[in-house]
């Protein structure tokens, strides 16, 4: 069992139903503290009134015409509406501790503690508060780095902080009260006290305890040490953090995004951070921590979302997603691109009105060397073909009507028969070429049987047409393979892609570029404001840039959608729906979750959208079942990073108890020996069953289990894990729906439930003995499971 060895004979608890105090001095500080909470509260709304009020007055400011009056509008709107956003998402749960400080410490954001000062005492919450009346801070926000104690002081480093206090709250906001508190006691000299009381963390506890839901929630009360050493490591770089089964990693991962946002907003707030999680479900679960935390600026996606607009959601079988998560791919569809940028096998006869000029293979490979010599993406570098495949065609032309002006005999008859008219001047040869090359080139132009021709030696392609042509061909997978044995792509029909075609079908629309109708103008006026602005903004930024780095600069909070949003209904304004919508966007920081089921081709594509490299990977090597995921960090990351990054860990279970851990940690121990399976924090006294039950008699045990589940179950969730998520018909008619989910191991991963039921084991464990891992371990209070006698 997980123990603070440090601190638990200095955890004291108050609570209203009784404790180590006397029942009035303990309401008298209950009292105390609620009406704290209550003033804290009446100072958030009157500065969210005061956000609102100014968003509005400054909206409704008239500013003419003047680009800059109205950029200065937008800004200052901006601002105000974040802060009302923030403001809104902080109310519930708004403070949940407080820290006493040391005498003689410095007060967090006091500057001027002197060495006698009384005692001071700090509270701690969602956001930070000042109080008007006194200008001095009321609340701490928990990124701030003077909350930090709160998470990380210990008797034995106390960090200037005698005594740590958790709330418990009731009530909603704004009339939260606090019904009872528990007291870290960090300096026992600091306290005139009574007796020591319990041997936890109550308030971890509790929060372990509560039924789950069908969201995530944030974990700001109760972050851990060890948690909020890696929540707070520098935003620059690249960290991977490795933990087994409910040690926080997705809860880490996300409030280090809060707390980035929170510490670099300048550099942050414009780019946004891309999150990455294993499925839409996932997403569903976690995408509401970070908006309760107040922050906005995030993008979640999946792998096989990675791909811009396309959703896939479709598995391949083991061995071709091994292969298209290979890097190798990357050179594979490099040389698919190529092949279709084809020269003639016989030449292409184009007649024009006065000539026949020929697409012959070396006039096909002279203006495809040119065109690849541009070094531009396949449908960017069409262009250049087919205007150098003209003019090759037109120099053809001339030098063949050249030819037949000297040469014919009649040819030289009609012009010495011209010459007998005094008024017509003989052309000068260069006027005459200038002259023919001219309407050569307009003939041409406007012959189909030439563009006919381009459209097949470089045909404009989009990512899916050119994926599905080469899945679609044994002689494309042939060349594009070369070396790599790419046989067993081959599919004549790739409507629906799969999870491993997304990071293909990104790196073909980079290689392709956009189809050269869809490139997108700026000619709109509103999108024109937004760029000028913008333009405007980026200047400003560079002349504030280095003179104070703590001054806000004018793009901190406004970017292009924001402004031309301003000006059009119905375009979205945050940087996250812009990010999302841009398939170029270059993310602030990157946070990839399940990291292990990431394929070396994800990682290609996604690094592409973070060229900063600062990066949160979370995953678990003995969670792994991705064919193409990773055998170790080095293996996925060493192409790309070399060995810059950086490696940490997380080593308590908080999601499931020791009764279910313990078999748990036995599978595990059979097939992957070296992994230390996580220690659980808590014991439930609940222990798994398992019972045995003929495959005909499946159906029926499955309603029982599950009816007998539910009955114990209250407000928490269920989950049955089933062999690819698959049931036998109508096995929980009338029982699936909210609280009860099904599921397959790969769409429960990174989730968790109060209860979960396993169907057929065995053969989850001979898919991948991973995924029974994964199954056991979504469990947070119970877990059954149902093994089939085979007959
Ligand atoms: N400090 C904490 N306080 C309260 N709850 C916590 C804390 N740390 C983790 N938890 C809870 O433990 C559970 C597991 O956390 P999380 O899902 O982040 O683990 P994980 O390491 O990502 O798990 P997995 O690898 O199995 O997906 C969640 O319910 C989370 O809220």
């Amino acid at each position: 069992m997980h123990s603070n060895a440090e601190s638990t004979d200095l955890q004291w608890q108050f609570n209203t139903d009784g404790g180590n105090v006397s029942r009035p001095l303990l309401e008298q500080e209950t009292d105390a503290e609620t009406g704290r909470i209550r003033r804290l509260h009446a100072l958030l709304a009157a500065e969210l009134d005061d956000a609102l009020a100014r968003a509005q007055g400054t909206l409704n400011t008239a500013t003419g015409e003047e680009l800059s009056a109205r950029w200065e509008r937008d800004v200052a709107v901006h601002r105000w509406w974040e802060r009302a956003n923030a403001l809104r998402a902080a109310r519930s749960g708004l403070c949940f501790g407080r820290l006493d400080h040391a005498r003689g410490a410095d007060r967090p954001s006091d500057t001027d503690g002197a060495g006698d000062a009384p005692a001071a005492t700090s509270y701690i919450g969602r956001i930070g508060l000042t109080d008007p009346s006194d200008g001095e801070s009321a609340l701490l926000d928990w990124r701030a780095p003077g909350a930090r104690p709160f998470y990380c002081a210990t008797p034995v480093t106390p960090l200037g902080v005698t005594r740590r206090r958790h709330f418990e709250i009731a009530g909603t906001a704004p009339d939260e009260r606090v019904v009872a508190f528990h007291d870290d006691v960090l300096d026992r000299s600091a306290l005139s006290g009574t007796d020591s009381g319990s041997a936890s963390d109550p308030a971890l506890l509790a929060a372990l305890k509560a039924p789950r839901g069908s969201t995530m929630r944030d974990i700001v009360t109760t972050i851990q040490a060890e948690q909020d050493a890696i929540i707070r490591l520098p935003l620059q770089g690249t960290v991977v953090i490795e933990g087994g089964p409910g040690t926080g990693k997705t809860a880490v991962a996300l409030h280090r995004v809060a707390y980035l946002l929170y510490t670099h907003r300048e550099q942050l707030a414009r780019r946004g951070v891309l999150v990455v999680g294993p499925s839409a479900g996932f997403v569903h679960y976690v995408g509401g921590v970070l908006p309760a935390l107040g922050e906005s600026a995030v993008v979640f996606t999946t792998p096989g979302r990675l791909a811009h607009g396309v959703v896939a959601t479709a598995v391949d079988p083991p061995e071709p997603a091994r292969v298209k998560g290979d890097l190798a791919m990357v050179d594979v569809l490099r040389r698919a691109v190529a092949d279709r940028q084809e020269l003639p096998d016989e030449p292409v006869a184009i007649a024009l009105d006065d000539v026949t000029v020929e697409i012959d293979r070396a006039t096909a490979e002279e203006a495809r060397s040119r065109a690849r010599a541009t070094g531009r993406p396949h449908n960017a570098a069409r262009a250049t073909f087919r205007d150098t495949l003209g003019a090759l065609l037109v120099d053809q032309g001339l030098e063949q009507l050249g030819h037949s002006l000297e040469d014919p005999p009649e040819i030289a008859e009609l012009l010495a028969g011209l010459g007998d008219l005094p008024e017509i001047e003989p052309a000068g040869a260069s006027e005459v070429t200038d002259e023919m090359r001219g309407s050569l080139r307009d003939n041409l132009r406007a012959e189909p049987a030439f563009h006919a021709a381009v459209a097949r030696l470089w045909p404009v392609l989009t990512p899916e047409q050119a994926l599905a042509d080469l899945f679609a061909s044994p002689e494309r997978l042939a060349t594009a393979g070369a070396g790599t044995d790419v046989a067993g792509l081959y599919r004549a029909d790739s409507r629906e892609w799969t999870v491993a075609d997304a990071p293909l079908l990104d790196e073909l629309a980079e290689l392709l570029g956009p189809p050269p109708s869809s490139s997108r103008s700026a000619d709109e006026p509103d999108d024109r404001y937004a760029t000028d602005v913008l333009a405007i903004l980026d200047s400003a930024d560079r002349d504030l840039a280095g003179e104070d780095p703590d001054e806000a600069r004018p793009t901190d909070f406004v970017t292009a959608d924001v402004l031309a949003g301003r000006h059009v209904a119905g375009l979205s304004g945050t940087v996250a729906e812009r990010a999302a919508a841009d398939r170029d966007w270059r993310y602030g920081h990157l946070v990839v979750d399940e990291a292990q089921e990431l394929s070396a081709m994800d990682w290609h594509v996604l690094l592409r959208r973070c060229p900063s490299r600062s990066i949160t990977a979370v995953g678990d090597l003995a969670q792994r079942s991705a064919p193409a995921g990773a055998d170790s960090w080095a293996q996925v990351l060493g192409p790309h990073l070399d060995t810059r990054w950086t490696h940490r860990t997380l080593t308590v279970n908080y999601r499931t108890p020791a009764e279910i851990m313990a078999p748990a940690a036995e599978v595990l121990a059979s097939f992957a020996p070296d992994h230390r399976p996580p220690e659980s924090v808590r014991e439930t006294g609940e222990h798994p069953w398992e019972r045995t039950v003929p495959t005909a008699d499946l159906t029926a045990a499955l309603r029982t289990a599950v009816e007998d589940e539910l009955a114990r179950l209250g407000d928490g969730t269920l989950a049955v894990i089933a062999p690819g998520g698959r049931l036998g018909d109508g096995a929980l008619d009338g029982l699936d729906g909210p609280p009860v989910q099904v599921h397959s191991p790969m769409s429960a991963k990174g989730l968790e439930f109060d209860t979960v039921v396993i169907v057929d084991p065995d053969r989850i464990r001979a898919g991948h003995p991973a995924d029974l891992y994964v199954s056991m371990t979504r469990a947070t209070q119970r877990l059954g499971t149902l093994r089939l006698r085979r007959p």
